[in-house]
């Protein structure tokens, strides 16, 4: 679904030249649920943006099998229409596409069921919470049925509490629509519970360190139960990675 062959990405600016990435090799199957994880500007979202089709590599090759109206983001802020009501803001894509509203009125609030905002439908914005507000714009990302969705830390503003259930719900929504999904995330916990393979970017320039598989079957939870020492395994190692460039990444003050 998605192939990137020894992509690069370097930006040119006044403070001189960055390499964001560098020989990037990533296959990603369809259904398949990829989290990203890397140290601060490892190029996370430089990644996403050149599969989103909102930048050009500067090497290499990037294909991906979705037009680009099949392909929903998620950013850190859910940027709902605070004029609208839930329901409206999950339908918004559907007018901005030109198609039938009646005809996605059943699929909008099946969205809202599964991802535990049945009965909100006519509430504004402002009365949700944090975390309802991101449920809602997940909800508005998936009526487009994307065969690609792109998630930059979605979680990230939000408490922890917060962040694993939804998390939890993720899970099921992903189970349920099975959409080729690319996560980027700081969060290890976040990592290990949603993927089937995790990415390590190492910084400057950007690079896979390594691709972590977690063959934990699912539903996956933190909490005790027979498979939290696999886990506990996958986050250890996806740790040990992420320490390893530590030194590196300190760089010394200009002049
Ligand atoms: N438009 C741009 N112009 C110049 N440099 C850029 C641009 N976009 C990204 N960069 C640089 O590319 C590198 C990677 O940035 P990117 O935002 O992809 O990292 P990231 O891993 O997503 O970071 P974070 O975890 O902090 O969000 C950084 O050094 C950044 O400064």
């Amino acid at each position: 679904m998605i192939q990137l062959d020894g992509v690069s990405r370097t930006f040119s600016g006044r403070r001189g030249t960055v390499q964001a990435l560098s020989g990037i090799d990533l296959q990603v199957d369809e259904g398949e649920f990829v989290a990203v994880v890397g140290r601060s500007g490892c190029g996370k979202s430089t990644l996403l943006r050149l599969v989103a089709g909102l930048l050009e590599p500067t090497g290499g090759k990037v294909r991906v099998n979705a037009t680009r109206r099949e392909i929903a983001m998620q950013f850190q802020r859910p940027a709902l229409l605070p004029w609208r009501n839930v329901l409206s803001n999950v339908l918004f894509p559907v007018e901005i596409f030109g198609w039938k509203r009646k005809q996605h009125v059943a699929k909008a609030r099946e969205l809202l069921d599964t991802a535990g905002l049945a009965g909100f439908e006519k509430q504004m914005p402002h009365e949700l919470s944090g975390g309802m507000q991101q449920r809602v714009s997940l909800c508005r990302a998936l009526i487009q049925r994307p065969k690609v969705m792109l998630m930059d830390e979605p979680f990230s503003a939000l408490d922890a509490l917060t962040r694993e259930e939804l998390t939890v719900e993720l899970q099921r929504i992903h189970a349920r629509e099975r959409t080729t999904t690319i996560f980027v995330t700081h969060s290890i916990d976040e990592a290990v519970l949603l993927a089937d393979r995790v990415v390590v970017l190492s910084p400057r320039p950007g690079r896979i360190a390594e691709i972590v598989e977690i063959g934990v079957p699912r539903p996956r939870s933190l909490g005790q139960n027979e498979h939290t020492e696999e886990l506990a395994r996958c986050s250890a190692r996806l740790h040990e990675l992420l320490m390893q460039n530590t030194d590196e990444t300190i760089t010394q003050p200009a002049g």
